[in-house]
């Protein structure tokens, strides 16, 4: 199979337009769907439940959520073995046929989705399409790494008395927990990584975003994959998700969200429970404090541009996202009047115009980046307020594009924020900036504007990131072309969209026949 990326939508093609308007509408028609538990194909709702929200207008509920009992999480595990037993035996062009299946589907679907997301994260439209399109790019690529593994390794010494063979068999068992900010593709591409490969999951999405993950299940289950095989599960974390990540019968996690839940995860994780077997493995995808280097040498409105774009796109809500922007001396008044005038561009359209400015997802999210908006108007010594600053709740949770000139020690320099706030500083070296960049426990993106060669064979050399970028945005990674991961506390570097992504999934058997 040849790998080429999923086109994107043109959003300025009339007939795109219609088709977005109507799907909409037909989202606007229909009734707030109660979302259930899927547990071997059994339909479960809960007397009590949880709203998802609309984070752009907070009265409106999206849809209303069941809430896993750890007696359904006991029931989803043992449907998962069940389904395991099974899927484990399917042979890869099996599993691929039922993925085809799912990208037509998802193709088929596309403007549905597209308006679910960003009804429910508050994304704009370019951005719930790009979803799609790395939703589609992830099980292609993940196809793709299965037929690269099936056959095992090929470099086993041969011998006239013993045949040899070195297999990859899948886990068990797996959860995938996932976060709010990419629903669909994040979502879809941990739980298709790890069914590929020939595992059963537990799929548990963000309960900010579990409307449009249910969607997506709906859509696995209609492409034939088996009763059980995958589960769907929503719930409370400290309750629910303790629970799963400590069962006994959970094989493995595939995490993607904060540090804070990513390292809280892999600790309860790593302590075998009574009945347990195995270490089980853990896959962490968390945050970052992703730096951008401006050089004395630098085209400006290239880097600005780009700044605008890491920092802001999405309320500055990528674990991706620039939130730290490191600027020589030389030409810092120069860059900060071009990012200035950049961000006080930016169009508030509401979501369904694909507007640059968005809420943030919730309220939690809220509190969250405005206390960081307050520390730093608070604590003049270290942080001097540049644009922007304001926010609103009124009516959805709104916060303006704001940029702190900073210290190396203001929190807003250190600290993930997960928001459109950005914190700048000036330095009078390359060094120091490279200095500064690499002072963090984070690992994710990083990227340098210049045109000097040293500096970018010293980055490259010395910028420990798992995405390093030159001349270019820190987000928007896209599938066979940026393989995603982070170092450091930015995770256990799983990159995205890779054969390596799959082999985590996986465990080598050596299987040696002497017949001499
Ligand atoms: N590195 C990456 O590829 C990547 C991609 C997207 C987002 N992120 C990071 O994710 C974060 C934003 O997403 P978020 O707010 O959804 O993150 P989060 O850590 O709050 O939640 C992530 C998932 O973990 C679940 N969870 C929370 N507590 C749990 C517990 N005790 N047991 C089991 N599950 C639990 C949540 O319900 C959710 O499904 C940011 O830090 C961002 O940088 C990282
Ligand atoms: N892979 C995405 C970020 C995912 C996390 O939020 C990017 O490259 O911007």
């Amino acid at each position: 199979m040849n790998f080429v990326n999923e086109p994107e939508l043109d959003l300025t093609q009339e007939a795109v337009q219609k088709h977005l308007q109507q799907a909409f509408a037909q989202l606007d028609a229909t009734d707030t769907p109660d979302i259930p538990l899927v547990i071997g194909g059994k339909r479960i709702y809960t007397d009590e439940t949880l709203a998802s929200v609309n984070p752009a207008q907070k009265s409106e509920v999206v849809g209303n959520l069941s809430l896993a009992q750890p007696a359904q999480i006991d029931d989803a595990l043992a449907a998962g073995r069940r389904a395991f037993q099974e899927w484990k035996f399917i042979s890869v062009a099996d599993r691929n046929q039922l993925a085809t299946k799912l990208v037509n589907l998802v193709r088929e679907h596309r403007y549905e989705l597209i308006a679910i997301i960003v009804e429910e994260s508050g994304k704009n439209v370019g951005e719930a399409d790009g979803e799609i399109c790395e939703l589609i790019d992830f099980i292609h690529a993940y196809m793709i790494g299965m037929e690269q593994l099936k056959d095992g390794l090929d470099y086993l010494v041969p011998s006239p008395v013993e045949s040899r063979e070195a297999r990859y068999l899948p886990l068990g068992v797996g959860a995938a927990i996932a976060p709010w900010n990419f629903p669909l593709a994040i979502l879809g591409g941990m739980v298709m990584g790890a069914v590929l490969a020939g595992n059963a999951m537990i799929m548990k999405p963000s309960s900010d975003t579990a409307v449009v993950g249910y969607r997506l299940f709906e859509l696995m289950e209609q492409a034939g994959f088996p009763t059980g095989l995958i589960n769907f599960i929503t719930g409370k974390n400290a309750e629910m998700g303790d629970y799963l990540v400590k069962h006994p019968k959970l094989r493995f996690i595939n995490f993607t969200g904060s540090k804070q839940v990513g390292l809280h995860i892999n600790q309860l994780a790593a302590t075998p429970q009574p009945g347990q077997i195995w270490i089980k493995r853990v896959v962490a995808e968390m945050g970052g404090k992703n730096a951008i280097i401006v050089d004395d040498d630098a085209d400006l409105d290239q880097a600005a541009a780009g700044i605008i774009s890491s920092a802001f796109t999405m309320q500055g809500q990528k674990c991706s996202a620039n939130s730290r922007l490191i600027v020589l001396d030389s030409v810092y008044d120069q860059l900060l009047a071009k990012v200035e005038t950049r961000m006080k561009a930016l169009n508030h359209d509401p979501a369904r115009a694909n507007g640059d400015v968005g809420p943030v997802i919730a309220k939690r999210a809220f509190d969250k980046i405005t206390s960081y908006i307050d520390y730093g108007k608070d604590n003049p010594e270290q942080n001097t307020l540049l644009v922007g600053g304001n926010y609103d709740d009124t009516q959805g949770w709104f916060i303006e594009p704001t940029l702190f000139e900073v210290t190396a020690t203001s929190r807003i320099f250190n600290e993930e924020i997960f928001g459109p706030v950005l914190g700048v500083i000036k330095v009078s070296s390359f060094e120091e900036a490279l200095q500064l960049a690499n002072d963090t426990a984070y690992g994710l993106t990083g990227s340098l504007y210049s045109k000097n060669q040293a500096h970018i064979k010293t980055v490259v050399d010395d910028w420990y990131v798992g995405n390093l970028y030159i001349n270019r945005k820190t987000t928007g990674a896209v599938v066979y072309q940026h393989p995603f991961g982070g170092f450091n506390l930015s995770g256990t570097d799983g990159k995205t969209g890779t054969t390596n992504y799959v082999q985590q999934f996986l465990e080598l058997q050596s299987v040696t026949n002497h017949h001499g």
